[in-house]
């Protein structure tokens, strides 16, 4: 197994049980899952949790990340004010790929409360399975990198 196929899962308590489907799911497929929690359904604050886990991606522990909350949405602001993350929220497949191959997106972010178990399934798969095509996409993500000054 190298580093390249590790992945952090996170999410509230919104979320908990499909962070766990998925979890299996993405583990199926090969890659080794940091699954930090939580673990108890008590009320959480989606901020930490989008941190913690956005920071194992900037510091390269792992390549790629999966966070929810009940919208995707609240998980996904604080996830991006980590450095160096990109992190979009998806609830169909077509923008899980593209986040990956025009947006070099690090992580993705879905809404427990939107989307059903089958469909977040197809949208990770999306995700996890699209390249970065670089070329004019390359520049425009280098533009979004400086943004973060
Ligand atoms: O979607 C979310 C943030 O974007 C949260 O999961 C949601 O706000 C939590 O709500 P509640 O505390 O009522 O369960």
């Amino acid at each position: 197994m190298t580093a390249s196929k590790r992945i952090v899962l996170s999410s509230d308590h919104a979320a908990i049980q499909l962070r766990q489907t998925i979890s299996g799911h993405v583990e199926e497929q090969g890659w080794e899952v940091v699954d930090i929690g939580p673990r108890t359904p008590e009320s959480t604050h989606y901020p930490k949790h989008g941190e913690a886990a956005a920071r194992f991606v900037a510091s390269g522990e792992c390549q790629l990340g999966i966070i929810l909350c009940g919208t995707g949405q609240g998980i996904m602001m604080a996830a991006n004010k980590v450095k160096g993350i990109r992190c979009g929220v998806c609830a169909d497949a077509f923008s899980a790929r593209m986040i990956r191959q025009h947006n070099d997106a690090n992580m993705l972010s879905i809404g427990a409360r939107v989307v059903g178990e089958g469909l977040a399934l197809d949208i990770v798969d999306a995700f996890l399975s699209a390249q970065f095509e670089g070329g004019r996409h390359a520049t425009r993500v280098e533009m979004i990198g400086a943004l973060e000054g």
